[in-house]
């Protein structure tokens, strides 16, 4: 049997694409079912100033696949130094939609990230000010916090006193991976939202450790118990305004996350809508999958809704992709769900 669903088009509202070739190969596979998505400026060096991003956006454009309309949306990458009137000026010009807190060792390419809020907050209340969003990395990094703890140490220490110390400004809490998160999240009646990525929605930390380490499983923040994964997809699949899609798909070459230190990050830009439509439906849903990957997302970033649709299609036999896509010097794998899927952008 046939069944099909015809949605607005999506937004990725959290992607990384990297830069040169990785860029090249990756691109593609987003550009191929969304409209748009909020780059992640975390390169190395990373993007800080009006200049990077400006430079980094014509490198992305550059890469686009001939006759595609895909637009990226730029950030700047929050540093100690970030210069208030420079993020002023490209919110202005419309060169950035967001500028990015990372906690300084909390991720890949973190390390020129905030080690203490009060040094960046003439830049923050510039940005409450002027309706400029901030996406967060929210955990902590202090050693003695256990790492599937740090999401909501964060919440409790640092997100919660900056909201009540500037309640002006936009905030997206990014990739959330707890109850918590949730709960918290659905407590905010302003300027809060979160977005959820494609494998929080699936995997729990039982499918990064159990019968072997799989290293294409494991993510900042790290996948927690069942419990908050359920509570994710309770969230993603309400059609509650606050929560959208943000994939985080976050490629690294194989040889470096199959490796005694690997890397964090998965990479589900090629399955993400088939996967999402899975989800939606095993949670009697399919009519909320538009709020969370199209509607919901523009209304937090005050943009207009994506005017094009996509159809996505179910058949029988299971979709067909390919396992890894490949690089100029490596490959990269495609989130593996652990089930078939079905679904497919037609
Ligand atoms: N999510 C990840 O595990 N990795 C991201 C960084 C991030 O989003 O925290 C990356 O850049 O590889
Ligand atoms: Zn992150
Ligand atoms: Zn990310």
């Amino acid at each position: 049997m046939t069944k099909s669903i015809t949605i607005t088009r999506p937004d990725d509202w959290h992607l990384h694409l990297r830069d040169g070739d990785m860029l090249r190969a990756v691109l593609p596979e987003t550009a191929r079912d969304f409209a748009r998505a909020i780059i992640m400026p975390n390169l190395v060096p990373p993007v800080v100033t009006a200049k990077d991003a400006s430079a980094y956006r014509d490198r992305i454009m550059g890469a686009l696949p001939d006759g595609s309309d895909f637009k990226p949306l730029m950030t700047l990458y929050l540093t100690e130094n970030t210069d208030p009137d420079d993020v002023a000026a490209a919110f202005h010009d419309g060169l950035i939609n967001a500028v990015k807190y990372y906690p300084a060792g909390a991720t890949t390419n973190s390390d020129a990230g905030v080690s203490n809020i009060k040094n960046v907050m003439p830049v923050l209340e510039r940005m409450a000010a002027i309706g400029c969003n901030l996406c967060i990395h929210g955990e902590v990094t202090n050693p003695e916090v256990d790492i599937f703890d740090r999401e909501a140490v964060f919440l409790e220490t640092i997100l919660d006193p900056l909201r009540n110390a500037l309640p002006e400004l936009r905030i997206t809490s990014e990739h959330i991976t707890t109850k918590n998160g949730v709960d918290y999240v659905k407590s905010a009646d302003r300027n809060l939202a979160a977005s959820i990525t494609t494998h929080h929605l699936i995997i729990n930390r039982n499918h990064i450790l159990v019968g072997g380490i799989k290293p294409h499983y494991y993510c900042l923040p790290v996948a927690k118990r069942e419990t908050h994964r359920v509570a994710l997809v309770d969230a993603a699949t309400s059609g509650d305004a606050r929560f959208f899609l943000g994939t985080d798909s976050a490629p690294h070459t194989d040889p470096t996350k199959e490796n005694a230190c690997g890397c964090a990050g998965c990479f589900t830009a090629t399955n993400t809508m088939s996967c999402l439509a899975h989800v939606f439906e095993a949670a009697n849903a399919l009519d909320k999958l538009e709020k969370f990957t199209s509607l919901n997302g523009p209304e937090h970033y005050n943009l207009p809704v994506n005017d094009s649709k996509i159809t996505l299609v179910k058949s029988d036999a299971p979709v067909v992709y390919p396992s890894k896509i490949e690089t100029a010097d490596s490959t990269v794998t495609v989130f593996d769900p652990g089930f078939d899927l079905h679904w497919k952008v037609a």
